[in-house]
């Protein structure tokens, strides 16, 4: 099985996961039977070209999704098992996300954003943990403003901290820099990234970007529905050669 670190405990894994959309003639195997670990408390990125079934794994992972055979387990719980009840409370107590379009309720503050999902889970807030994560994303400042009074940058960061506040098993962040600038998407990868390294967080990313790629501890890549690649410690020279080795 991959994996990096295997003196690591596995967040999610992926066990001969085949998804196919449709049936008969027009059927497409968009997953063709792919088994990868991810290890607690590091940051992974796909990769892999256009309709390569980056986001159908990242959506069957996380619940979104049914896979037509195979098993996924998050921690220790199989969750194609699951009744959809069942899957909705994992997905809301132990599943973060992150959207290219950052989906935020535009008529509430920033901090209301950050604290909805523990308002809806009806879990009481950690304020100490909350200081931290405003601190740690940068804005702290920035709390009593509404989604259309902030940049994308600062949108895509509470949407981080938002992600990152009810302690999720693991994050997936799809496409987390897609409508950002050069400037604001290496800030809110450098956040990625710290919570990572000083929180233990664990992140899923799916990127077409090899520079985003390279703020992970490793990057693993799909063609065709397969997994074709691995490389830990990747730089964006050594993505994009994998990537240009891959056809992509
Ligand atoms: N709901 C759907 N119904 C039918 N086919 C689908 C559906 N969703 C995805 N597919 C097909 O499955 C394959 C994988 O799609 P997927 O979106 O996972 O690729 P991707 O690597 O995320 O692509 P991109 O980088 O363009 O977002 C593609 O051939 C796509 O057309």
């Amino acid at each position: 099985m991959l994996a990096a670190g295997l003196d690591t405990q596995a967040a999610v894994t992926a066990t001969d996961v085949v998804k196919v959309y449709g049936s008969g003639p027009n059927a497409v195997r968009a997953l063709k039977g792919v088994t990868i670990s991810f290890p607690t408390g590091r940051f992974t990125a796909i990769m892999g070209p256009s309709g390569s079934g980056k986001s159908t794994l990242m959506h069957c992972l996380a619940g979104l999704d049914t896979v037509t055979s195979g098993s996924v387990r998050v921690g220790d719980t199989e969750i194609t098992e699951l009744s959809d009840k069942a899957l909705t409370r994992l997905r809301r107590d132990r599943i973060g996300f992150v959207f290219q379009a950052f989906n935020l309720l535009p008529t509430l503050t920033a901090e209301q954003n950050i604290l909805l999902p523990l308002d809806l889970a009806g879990r009481k807030v950690d304020r100490a943990w909350f200081d931290q994560v405003v601190r740690v994303l940068g804005i702290a400042d920035r709390l009593g403003h509404r989604p259309s009074e902030l940049s994308g940058g600062q949108q895509q960061r509470v949407a981080c901290a938002r992600a990152l506040l009810p302690r999720p098993q693991v994050i997936f962040a799809d496409e987390p820099t897609g409508n950002l600038d050069s400037a604001s998407s290496a800030e809110v990868l450098h956040f990625l990234r710290m919570s990572v390294r000083e929180m233990g967080q664990t992140i899923v990313m799916v990127t077409h970007d090899p520079v985003a790629a390279s703020y992970a501890d490793q990057v693993v890549f799909l063609a065709d529905g397969q997994l074709v690649g691995h490389l830990p410690e990747p730089t964006p020279e050594r993505v994009l050669d994998t990537l240009k080795s891959l056809g992509a």
